[in-house]
């Protein structure tokens, strides 16, 4: 695929105002049209490691004449609490930002996810863009509208559905990423691949190796691939009224391994094994054929993702998984596949049909 700027349309049905995914090389002259003539302040919220990238972007944007300001937040992880996004507020606060200003978030979904939140909760909702400089916020977190924060008792347990203005992905972000972070993104798009676009694992499973770097010769193509995918599911289900949730496939169980982790493992790597299980589950509920079962762990190891965690965790993550947003009530619910690319939800699993997924998945 060409490296020309792609473009993705996203919303602009139920409701929803449309915006744009560009994917390409040098987009940051987009900026400032996303931004418009109406803002007069801009705060650019960025991680440590992502300092100088957010300090030249607040200068470019003073040049331009806006009020721009730099918000440094930790990195990863750390950065998705109610305590940075109180910093957040007090910077924006403190800078007299008004509702026609916005707000800029870069980084990685964490920083995405966080500079959401914190757009759809100051004044009860301004715009932002979000500029993602990792895999997984490019294909996944960056799109869609799904903002929030963790809680001590469990992942994004606090958030809004407030989709971006724009989001400007630009592959020369990823020369710096390191090698786990990029490995980390592979999971959702891995995940694209198995609820809806099997090219997608072609790829990979083409050259497992060459997948894993910025250059790859399939980079550009997994990527805008992955987005469109998600991209169509967003645009006709925003609040997860239902077919949103096959996005969700392999994070039940991701999630409650993130929260018993206390957030230090990556979310891709969670997911990984969290999609083994959830093949293992389609399998022996008897939706899932062997086959594609199979394909899970080979592609998912081939890339250099894990596929197991501790089996004496189990009791702690069953209750983890209480806690999912796909739960009603005391009813867990699971994506699972029902072929490649048929994502279904399962119901209330038996308790022991769980148990031996797990089986497979614990060590
Ligand atoms: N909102 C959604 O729909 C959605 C979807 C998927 C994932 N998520 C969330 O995304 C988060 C995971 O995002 P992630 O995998 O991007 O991890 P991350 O944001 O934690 O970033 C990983 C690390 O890489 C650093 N980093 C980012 N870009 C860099 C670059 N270009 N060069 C060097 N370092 C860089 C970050 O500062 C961090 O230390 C999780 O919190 C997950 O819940 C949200
Ligand atoms: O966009 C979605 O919807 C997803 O489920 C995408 C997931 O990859 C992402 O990790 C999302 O943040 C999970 O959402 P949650 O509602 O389970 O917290
Ligand atoms: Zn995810």
């Amino acid at each position: 695929m060409s490296e020309a700027v792609t473009r993705i349309q996203v919303g602009g049905t139920a409701g929803s105002d449309p915006y744009e995914v560009l994917v390409g090389r040098q987009l940051l002259g987009e900026l400032a049209g996303l931004i418009g003539a109406r803002a007069k302040r801009v705060a650019v919220i960025h991680p440590e490691a992502l300092a100088e990238t957010g300090d030249a972007l607040r200068a470019d944007l003073a040049e331009q004449g806006y009020e721009a300001i730099a918000v440094q937040v930790p990195n990863a992880e750390e950065a998705k609490t109610a305590e940075v996004a109180a910093y957040c507020w007090k910077a924006l606060g403190q800078s007299g930002f008004t509702r026609t200003d916005v707000i800029v978030g870069v980084g990685g979904g964490a920083t995405t996810d966080l500079a959401g939140f914190v757009a759809a909760t100051w004044l009860r909702g301004v715009r932002w863009i979000a500029v993602p400089t990792t895999v997984l916020a490019m294909v996944d977190a960056a799109v869609g509208g799904k903002t929030g924060i963790n809680t001590a008792e469990g992942k994004n347990l606090v958030g809004s559905f407030h989709p971006p203005a724009g989001v400007l992905c630009d592959l020369a972000a990823l020369d710096s990423l390191p090698v786990n972070d990029y490995v980390s993104g592979l999971a959702e798009v891995i995940k694209a691949g198995f609820i809806a676009d099997p090219a997608i694992l072609d790829l990979i499973e083409s050259d497992p190796q060459a997948a894993r770097t910025p250059g790859g010769p399939h980079t550009a193509e997994l990527i805008v691939r992955s987005i469109k995918v998600k991209a169509e599911v967003v645009s006709s289900d925003l609040k997860e009224a239902g077919l949103r949730e096959i996005l969700n496939y392999g994070h039940t169980l991701g999630h409650a391994i993130e929260k018993n982790e206390r957030y230090k493992w990556r979310h891709g790597a969670a997911v990984s094994v969290g999609m083994h299980f959830a093949a293992e589950l389609g399998r022996l509920a008897g939706r899932l054929d062997d086959a594609t079962a199979d394909r899970h762990r080979s592609i998912l190891e081939a890339v250099g993702l894990p596929l197991h965690y501790r089996y004496d965790q189990w009791p702690k993550l069953v209750e983890n998984m209480k806690v999912d947003k796909k739960s009603r009530g005391d009813l867990l619910r699971f994506i699972v596949l029902d072929g490649l690319a048929k994502p279904t939800v399962l119901e209330g699993p038996d308790p022991a049909v769980l148990l031996a997924a797990y089986g497979e998945v614990g060590e």
